[in-house]
């Protein structure tokens, strides 16, 4: 037994969080920390954490910090490169070893390499995916090509996630030195949100299960895949996504909850689609573990293709939403003003960067990671190489027409009106 520290990464979150509640079962002393990296820009010249998503996490670090005072804990937050503060802070309460999630996703894993030439034991363990790695009926290095293949494998092998842990209630004490430590939260934006939101939630768990609840106890999932191309509204689809992505809540969770539903309303397709869905975002995680940094190339798994050509203007245009194309203009500044989109406007936005101003998809990837509330990385990376058919997708690329888009999406235009320019 001995001092450990727990790196809380993105699973902010005390239920269903094994690598959390493993951490509490081996330590004497417990400090749980989070580790806010530097203010960066990124390589296309804009800040890599925009205001509304660093609002969320900020809410999120709250609400958490919340449930761990009220077990008599805290939740410490550092402010730096993570290997350089997480190693001090070891030394600083004496701590023999750091406990975390696992991240399978270039950066993630250099900060964890990071950590452990530091002199540092690090334990991580995977968590974020619904599905467990080991017990699909393929290793991941195997993972098929192509999704529907994946999906096919899963279900006729019958794999099913494993039901969510209860919420860590008994922590460790902290270490005596925790108590002449000071929270180190970089200064927050303003930032108030948009009454026209078509995510009008609060940030952490709390929201999260309430949400959870809300939304399953409702008929709104057995409505779901004729709903899911919606553009205006909260109902339309989900919008578990922020909280997913920042790990208030875990895929078992949501799982679980599907099940209770579909015991209530009975299977319907619109509750098989929800876990078509979350199929979707474990498959972005285990190609992750397959493909790793080569996801990361101007040409992704292509065998070859040409770097796109990235010009800075028209890039610009586009993120302000002032491309003059009336429904990618309307998603760019739901966007930037409410840090969430429709999965259809993800989609038509991401297709006219690419194949219309034939911009480069990894500087849209980074602008989306600025700004999405519920930005993942393996999903976002994953969709956007889909759409650029970069990625393992065989039908190269994915291009939608924004007018015929508007026409079968927002007939009337009314999405069009709610977000159009001042
Ligand atoms: C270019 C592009 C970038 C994207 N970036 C992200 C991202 O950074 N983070 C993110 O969570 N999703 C991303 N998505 C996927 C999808 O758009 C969002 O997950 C979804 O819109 C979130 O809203 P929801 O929770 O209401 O989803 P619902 O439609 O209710 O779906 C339920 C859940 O299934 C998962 N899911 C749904 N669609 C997808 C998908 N295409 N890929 C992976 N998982 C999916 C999500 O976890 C979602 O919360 C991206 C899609 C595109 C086209």
């Amino acid at each position: 037994m001995s001092t450990l520290i727990y790196w809380f990464r993105n699973d902010l979150r005390l239920t269903d969080n094994p690598a959390f509640a493993r951490a509490c079962r081996q330590a004497e002393r417990l400090l749980p920390v989070y580790c806010h990296a530097p203010e960066a820009a990124t390589d296309w010249g804009f800040a890599r954490l925009g205001a509304p998503r660093r609002a969320f996490l900020a809410a999120g670090l709250d609400d958490l910090a919340g449930q761990l005072a009220a077990r008599g804990s805290r939740l410490l937050e550092l402010h730096g490169p993570a290997a350089e503060r997480l190693a001090e802070l070891a030394r600083a309460v004496g701590a023999k070893a750091v406990h975390a999630e696992a991240i399978a996703a270039p950066e993630e894993l250099q900060e964890e390499a990071a950590l452990r030439s530091a002199g540092l034991r690090l334990e991580t363990h995977w968590q974020s995916s619904l599905l467990d790695p080991a017990a699909l009926p393929f290793p991941c290095a195997e993972l098929p090509a192509v999704f529907s293949a994946f999906r096919n494998r899963v279900e006729r092998t019958g794999v099913t996630p494993q039901a969510p842990q209860a919420a860590v209630e008994h922590l460790p004490p902290l270490p005596a030195a925790a108590a002449g430590l000071d929270n180190e939260r970089p200064p927050l934006p303003l930032w108030h949100g948009d009454p026209r939101s078509a995510f009008p939630f609060a940030a952490g768990e709390g929201a999260a299960q309430a949400h959870l609840r809300r939304y399953f106890a409702s008929d709104l999932p057995v409505h779901y895949k004729a709903t899911r191309n919606g553009l205006c509204g909260a109902d339309y689809s989900s919008k578990l996504s922020p909280w997913l992505a920042s790990g208030a809540l875990s895929p078992r969770s949501v799982h679980a909850a599907l099940r209770t539903h579909e015991a209530a309303y009975g299977a319907s397709d619109g509750s098989y689609w929800l876990w078509f869905e979350l199929l979707w975002r474990d498959y972005f995680r285990f190609l992750h573990r397959q493909h790793g940094a080569r996801l990361y190339r101007a040409r992704g798994l292509a065998e070859r293709a040409a770097t796109p050509r990235h010009d800075a203007a028209a890039f610009a245009r586009w993120c302000r939403g002032q491309t003059g194309e009336p429904l990618v203009d309307a998603g760019m500044r739901e966007l930037a003003a409410s840090g969430y989109l429709s999965n259809r406007m993800r989609q038509v936005v991401a297709s006219y960067l690419i194949h219309d101003l034939g911009g480069d998809w990894r500087a849209g990837a980074a602008w989306f990671e600025a700004q999405l509330l519920d930005y993942d990385v393996y999903s976002n990376q994953g969709n956007w190489l889909y759409i650029a058919g970069r990625g393992t997708d065989p039908r190269g690329g994915r291009r939608f027409n924004p007018q015929k888009q508007a026409a079968e999406y927002d007939p009337q235009g009314v999405y069009r009106a709610l977000w159009a320019g001042d």
